[in-house]
C-alpha cells in the first residue's frame, strides 16, 4: 500500500501555521529577490554500494523501484492552468519534462486560508511549496515586510530543494486558496518517472546490436546517462566540420547522411532505429564527418563525450571502430542502398 503523503503533508502544514496578524495591503514586488536555488539537475543518481540504484536529492534517499506514484487529485482544467502559469518560470519546475510536471500537478493538494493565517514561519522546517490562486501573501524577513504575492504567484520553493529552515514569514493579508506540494512527494515523482523512462532505455538499449556485448549492468548504466531528444522532418542534427559532443542511438525513425567530399556532396545510406552515428567526432576528436537530417519525426538517445569514453568498454569502441572503416568501403557498409552523388562543385 502506498503510504499517504498528503495527510502527512497536512500535519506539517499545521506545524507551520501560527496566528499572526497582517496588515500590509502593497503589491509592490520585490525585484532584487533572487531565489537561492539551483535546479534539481534531472537524474541525479547515486549508485549504492549493494548494487540497487538509490537516487539522491535534497539529502535524502529515494529507492525509485520500490516506490510508486502518488494518487492523483483531482483538479478542473483551470486551476491546473493556474498552477501551470504560477510555476512556468520557476527553475524547479521549468526544467522538468512535460509528463514529470503533470504528474507534479496532479500531486499538489488544495488548501484553504483565512485572512491574517501565517502559512510560512521565518526559520521553521520547510516542508511546502505553494501556488497562490486566490488572495495575497505579505513576505517577511526578519520582521521587516519585503513584498506581497498574489493571485499567480508561488512561494516556499526552497522547500523543494533543501531542509533549510525558511527564509522568510508568509502571512495571508486576504482568505485565500493555495495548492500545494511537499518536498518527498516532489522528489518522489521526479526520481521515478527518470527511474521508469531509464528502464524503458535500457529495454530498448539491450536491442542495440552494438552492445551486444554489454552485461545488463552496463546497460543499466548508459542508460542513466542517456538523454531522448526529437526532431522533426529535415532538421540538422549534425553539421559536417562543426565540433561534437555527443554520440547518438536512434530509437525511432530515421535519418539521412550527407557528406561534402570537397568537390561533391554525396547521399550515404539512411540510417534507421537501432543505428548509431556521432562515434567519430568523440573517437578521434575529429569535426563532424557527415551531415546528418532528420527523416520524417526521430528520437534519438545521446551520450555525452565523458559519459561515451567512461561507460563503453574498450571491445565495444574497437567495434565501432571497425565498423567506421567499412564507411569508405560503400560494398561492406550495413547502411543498405549504396552512395548517390548528389552533385559536383
Ligand atoms: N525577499 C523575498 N522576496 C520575495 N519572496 C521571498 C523573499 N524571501 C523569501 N521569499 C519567499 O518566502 C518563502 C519562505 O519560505 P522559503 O524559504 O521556502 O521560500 C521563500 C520564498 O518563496
Ligand atoms: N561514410 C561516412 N563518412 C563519415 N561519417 C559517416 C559515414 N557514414 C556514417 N557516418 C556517421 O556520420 C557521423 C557524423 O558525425 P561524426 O563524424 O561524429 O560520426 C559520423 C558517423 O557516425
Amino acid at each position: 500500500m502506498p503510504e499517504n503523503l498528503f495527510d502527512d503533508s497536512r500535519k506539517r502544514l499545521r506545524l507551520e501555521e501560527a496566528d499572526h496578524q497582517s496588515h500590509m495591503d502593497s503589491n509592490e514586488m520585490d525585484e532584487n529577490y533572487t531565489p537561492a536555488f539551483a535546479p534539481i539537475p534531472q537524474g541525479h543518481r547515486i549508485k549504492h554500494p549493494c548494487g540497487k540504484r538509490r537516487y539522491s536529492v535534497s539529502g535524502e534517499s529515494i529507492r525509485p523501484a520500490d516506490s510508486s506514484l502518488p494518487t492523483p487529485i483531482h483538479k478542473t482544467p483551470i486551476i491546473i492552468k493556474q498552477i501551470e502559469e504560477a510555476t512556468r518560470q520557476n527553475l524547479l519546475f521549468k526544467n522538468l519534462d512535460p509528463e514529470t510536471r503533470e504528474h507534479i500537478y496532479d500531486a499538489m493538494f488544495e488548501r484553504t486560508v483565512l485572512m491574517g493565517e501565517c502559512v510560512i514561519k521565518q526559520g521553521s522546517p520547510a516542508e511546502l511549496f505553494y501556488v497562490v490562486i486566490h488572495g495575497l501573501f505579505s513576505v517577511h524577513v526578519d520582521d521587516a515586510f519585503v513584498t506581497t504575492v498574489g493571485s499567480g504567484g508561488s512561494f516556499g520553493e526552497l522547500a523543494l530543494m533543501y531542509t533549510n529552515p525558511r527564509t522568510a514569514t508568509v502571512k495571508a493579508i486576504t482568505n485565500g486558496t493555495l495548492w500545494a506540494i511537499d518536498r518527498t512527494t516532489y522528489n518522489r515523482i521526479v526520481t521515478k518517472i527518470a527511474y521508469n523512462r531509464n528502464r524503458v532505455y535500457e529495454g530498448f538499449l539491450r536491442e542495440v546490436q552494438i552492445f551486444d556485448s554489454l552485461e545488463p549492468e552496463e546497460i543499466a548504466k548508459l542508460a542513466d546517462s542517456m538523454e531522448a531528444v526529437k526532431y522533426e522532418d529535415g532538421d540538422t542534427v549534425v553539421r559536417q566540420g562543426e565540433t561534437g559532443e555527443l554520440f547518438y542511438v536512434i530509437e525511432v525513425g530515421s535519418v539521412d547522411l550527407v557528406k561534402h567530399d570537397g568537390r561533391r556532396e554525396i547521399q550515404l545510406p539512411s540510417l534507421g532505429p537501432g543505428k548509431y552515428f556521432g562515434e567519430l567526432a568523440l573517437l578521434n576528436d575529429t569535426p563532424r564527418q557527415a551531415t546528418i537530417k532528420a527523416c520524417g519525426s526521430v528520437r534519438l538517445i545521446t551520450l555525452k563525450r565523458d559519459a561515451f569514453h567512461r561507460l563503453l568498454p574498450a571491445t565495444v569502441i574497437e567495434n565501432m571502430r571497425r565498423h567506421a572503416e567499412s564507411y569508405n568501403n560503400v560494398s561492406t557498409y550495413s547502411g543498405a542502398g549504396g552512395v548517390n552523388v548528389l552533385h559536383t562543385t
